[in-house]
């Protein structure tokens, strides 16, 4: 099965750390769908996502069952990482080959059999969206920060490897532009799972998942309803950010708002 014909990602429940059964039918994932997945410290958030990164067959801890098209996942899924519809990418995502940023690319691109000559810079462009950091080409891969390394995996997930699936494991802090992501990914209709503790990310995505004691507690789809705070939450944002900005360059905070 080529990737681009995934049209829904099911998970079927399993069960909770007292081995007790999951409560819903079935959580459906499809191309385009931003979903958070939230819940306090080792209520099994992470082992959410792994579950979708390893098509689960009653074969983790969780014991649930994820399918695609309603189908076990094909073998090369899971066998063969060029294959793989899914990119996991995390806080301890990091690069130890000692390649500049075209080159690590380059690589990746080939082995992926891209004809596509323009690819590496589209990767770096898009890269440089989510980052205030730019990202240049003949810089050394370790030599990058941790916002700019997730943001260009984030990028190369999108345009070289090109899976339908991304999955984000409390990347938020990590200075990363949280919104021009979701938006991104939206546009080029992957499916975003959050795994995180930041109100803005689970308010910009149009599902929650709610864990808890390693079981999915509730799924909220909550519609308009949270429109009025999700504004609130952006304009708090952005004071958050331009105050952040302020103190990185050395500024006394006598004032929130800049004279
Ligand atoms: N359904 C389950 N049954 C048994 N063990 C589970 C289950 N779900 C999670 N666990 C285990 O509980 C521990 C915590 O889970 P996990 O790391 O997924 O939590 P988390 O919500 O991501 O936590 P944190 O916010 O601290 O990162 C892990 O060791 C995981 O394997």
């Amino acid at each position: 099965m080529h990737t681009s014909e995934i049209r829904e990602i099911t998970i079927l429940p399993g069960k909770n750390k007292d081995n007790s059964s999951e409560n819903f039918r079935e959580i459906k994932i499809r191309p385009g769908d931003t979903i958070s997945i939230v819940g306090p410290t080792g209520s099994g958030k992470s082992a959410f996502i792994n579950d979708i990164e390893m098509f689960a067959q009653k074969d983790t801890v969780t014991k649930r069952t994820v399918l695609v098209n309603s189908l076990p996942a094909p073998e090369e899924f899971i066998r063969d990482p060029s294959k793989k519809p899914v990119a996991m990418i995390t806080q301890n995502t990091k690069c130890l080959a000692d390649l500049t940023v075209r080159q690590f690319l380059d690589m990746h691109v080939r082995s992926r059999k891209i004809a596509d000559e323009t690819v590496v810079e589209k990767t770096i462009e898009l890269a440089n969206e989510f980052t205030g950091e730019k990202i240049v080409e003949n810089v050394r891969m370790t030599s990058l920060s941790g916002g700019q390394t997730r943001s260009l995996m984030i990028a190369d997930a999108i345009v070289v490897s090109n899976t339908p699936i991304i999955l984000l494991d409390e990347i938020e802090n990590a200075g990363i532009f949280k919104e021009n992501v979701i938006k991104c990914l939206k546009t080029h209709k992957k499916a975003l799972l959050f795994v995180t503790h930041d109100p803005l990310v689970s308010l910009l995505s149009e599902r929650r998942i709610v864990m808890k004691n390693g079981a999915v507690s509730e799924v909220i789809c909550p519609g308009d309803s949270e429109k009025e705070a999700l504004s609130e939450i952006l304009k708090i944002d952005l004071t958050m950010s331009a105050l952040r900005e302020r103190i990185r360059c050395g500024e006394i905070i006598k004032n929130i708002q800049p004279a």
